[in-house]
């Protein structure tokens, strides 16, 4: 039964004296007790010191330059060094990897003083490679000053069986893996969980979306008594109670409210109404006149979309790299790895599971019928999102949920997810940890579905729906939409270039641009490389394959935007009203510029999200009056 808290997450209740996980069960139940006033926060919060860390973790964090701990830090690290369950919602970029990798390294470390014994002693559950990775670098940096007592183990690469088991051979502290891998490696006796002491599930509300529920069966069963759950998600969702049912055993439950008031907020949103084909039109724009700078997240919703956007703005030579399911594991942590180290600014994601995570609008239209209780999910197909079953995807991938992507200036959807919980998801990729970001969605009306047959997509029919759901929801935390307006008859001059660009980009194009992708990750195989040496007539033909078919036509005259098309006030003027539109993320003066064409210090990074800097503090937003 979970304890009631006040709105910082305190319980309400004092928290149990005893560090032993034994006696909790005998606790009495609290959940029914009347709210008691909120407790208010010391007045000086305390530091990561005070938190009762090992003293050499405490070191790591100062080396991260973290100030101060984070709400979910200063709430979730205490309880879970209690030895307590913890499920902990809060949003997304506050910290939660740290609230629960250090103490449960703290532990591991504490109990290494009295028993040196060697065994894997915490399992950390996530539901994509990509989080996997992220996490299990968040442990070797934490672990930085106390690196040969702590030892951990990711599962999650495409190492063969016996790479993996000789990783397991030496029995590492720490496991981070997905439910399906860590499954994998229990029953084959390559990873034992007898002496597990820390289960944690991180981004929770997705293990199940992403299909994992048998493997969590499974592995719940090889829990030895007295596992310490820990529990982190983003959003709060009935999957959670189906695994707060089979982990954890009375959980303190933080459900911490937003850190910053609505004045505080560093997130900006809009949206913009436009034709299927305006979407590409604005696009272009935004990005060849950069009304939006600095590293910037696109989210459209499938593979093919990824690249034929990508072609696009090939044309305008616009710069972008793309992200998806169907690119290995190693190329996508690399991406990811080189975005947040500078080299792109662009990266076009394909959000292929927005779907599974539900149709929130289909639902609506169902009557919302579906709301019988799931007890248990375990074959309750009609309830679950199905699995997708595809081979040449990794089921594993997701890149709108937990991947810190750092410095985010924006998100846009080029597509909308279907759902508004993914949309938090995926604004979630900027304005993270107290830094600003802006979010821009493209929103098809419904009566304009379908009318660009070159680049309809079926999942935006229901966008107007999606947009009223998302409304509601940012609404109940004290945030809105505002609307992105385009001085419509200053964009007419680019039309003629935007068509252009787009019929350069036929489906053959697409085509041979993905496997003209795949061919490259096949070339610079590490695993393959053996057999090249052994076969190079096949690495020559490779070669020459991937050196042939440029099929988009090649255009230059698109790649400067000559003057007299640019509007007379300049990028301004497309602003409708000189209002809302023109996304200045720095003020541009003349000699401004002069100083983003060059591209500072020539790696074309021309602002600063936050700090002095602070692109949105030249942000205005004009309200129009209805
Ligand atoms: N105390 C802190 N001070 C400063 N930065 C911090 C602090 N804690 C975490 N961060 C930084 O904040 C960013 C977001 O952290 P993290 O990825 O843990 O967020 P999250 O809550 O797990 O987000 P998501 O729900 O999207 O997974 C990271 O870059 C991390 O390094």
């Amino acid at each position: 039964m979970k304890r009631k808290l006040d709105k910082n997450g305190e319980p309400v209740e004092a928290p149990p004296k005893t560090k032993s996980k034994a006696a909790q069960p005998s606790q009495p139940a609290q959940s029914e007790e009347p709210s008691q006033p909120e407790k208010q926060e010391p007045a000086t919060e305390p530091s990561f010191a005070e938190l009762g860390l090992d003293p050499r973790l405490v070191q790591a964090v100062a080396k991260q330059s973290f100030e101060k701990p984070t709400l979910v830090q200063r709430k979730a690290i205490p309880l879970a060094l209690q030895g307590q369950d913890v499920l902990c919602k809060a949003k997304t970029g506050s910290g939660k990897t740290a609230a629960y990798v250090l103490p449960v390294l703290s532990s591991i470390l504490r109990r290494k003083v009295a028993d040196p014994t060697q065994f894997t002693a915490a399992l950390v559950l996530v539901p994509t490679r990509e989080l996997a990775d992220q996490v299990f670098k968040a442990i070797e940096q934490f672990s930085a000053f106390s690196a040969k007592d702590i030892h951990a183990a990711k599962l999650t690469e495409n190492l063969s069986d016996a790479v993996q088991r000789s990783l397991l051979a030496n029995v590492p502290d720490i496991v981070v893996a997905t439910p399906a891998r860590a499954w994998h490696s229990v029953s084959s006796a390559a990873l034992s969980l007898d002496r597990l002491q820390h289960l944690v599930l991180d981004e929770a509300d997705l293990v199940l979306s992403y299909g994992y529920d048998e493997d969590m069966e499974n592995i719940a069963r090889s829990l030895p008594k007295g596992v310490q759950t820990i529990m982190m998600s983003a959003t709060l969702s009935p999957e959670l109670d189906t695994l707060k049912g089979i982990f954890c055993r009375n959980p303190t439950v933080l459900d911490l409210k937003e850190e910053f008031g609505a004045e505080d907020e560093k997130l900006t949103q809009f949206y913009v109404k436009c034709s299927e084909e305006d979407k590409w039109l604005i696009s272009y724009l935004i990005f060849k006149l950069q009304l939006i700078k600095g590293p910037c997240l696109i989210f459209v919703a499938d593979i093919d979309r990824s690249y034929r956007l990508k072609l696009f703005f090939e044309q305008f030579s616009i710069r972008s790299c793309v992200l998806n399911s169907e690119l290995p594991i190693n190329t996508r942590i690399k991406i990811i790895e080189e975005f947040n180290r500078g080299i792109y600014d662009i990266i076009i994601a394909s959000d292929e599971k927005s779907e599974i995570f539900g149709d929130e609008a289909a639902e609506e239209e169902k009557g919302k019928q579906s709301k019988k209780p799931s007890k248990n999910n375990q074959g309750d197909n009609s309830e679950q999102p199905k699995k997708k079953r595809k081979h040449s995807k990794d089921e594993e991938y997701g890149v709108s949920r937990g991947i810190d992507f750092k410095n985010v200036a924006a998100v846009v959807n080029f597509d909308m997810p279907t759902s508004a919980s993914s949309y938090t998801h995926r604004i979630g990729r900027t304005a993270r940890a107290g830094r600003a970001g802006i979010a821009l969605s493209f929103v098809i009306p419904k009566d304009q579905h379908g009318k660009h047959k070159a680049t309809t997509i079926k999942s935006t029919e229901k966008d107007e729906k999606v947009l009223a759901k998302i409304m509601r929801q940012q609404a109940k935390l004290n945030r809105t939409l505002e609307p992105y307006n385009f001085n419509k008859s200053q964009m007419e001059a680019f039309r003629y270039r935007m068509n252009d660009a787009l019929r350069a980009v036929t489906k053959v194009a697409i085509r041979e641009a993905r496997t003209r992708e795949l061919r490259q990750e096949l070339l610079r195989s590490e695993t393959l490389k053996r057999y090249f040496e052994e076969n190079p007539t096949e690495l020559a033909h490779l070669r020459h394959d991937g050196e042939l078919g440029r099929t988009t036509r090649h255009q230059p005259h698109l790649k400067h935007v000559p003057d007299y098309l640019l509007p007379k006030d300049g990028k301004k003027a497309l602003a409708q009203d000189g209002g809302v539109g023109f996304v200045p993320f720095k003020k541009m003066d003349g000699k401004d510029r002069r100083h983003h064409r060059k591209g500072k210090g020539g790696k074309g990074r021309s602002f600063k999200v936050g700090g002095r800097k602070d692109p949105l503090k030249t942000f205005k937003v004009r309200r129009k009056a209805k």
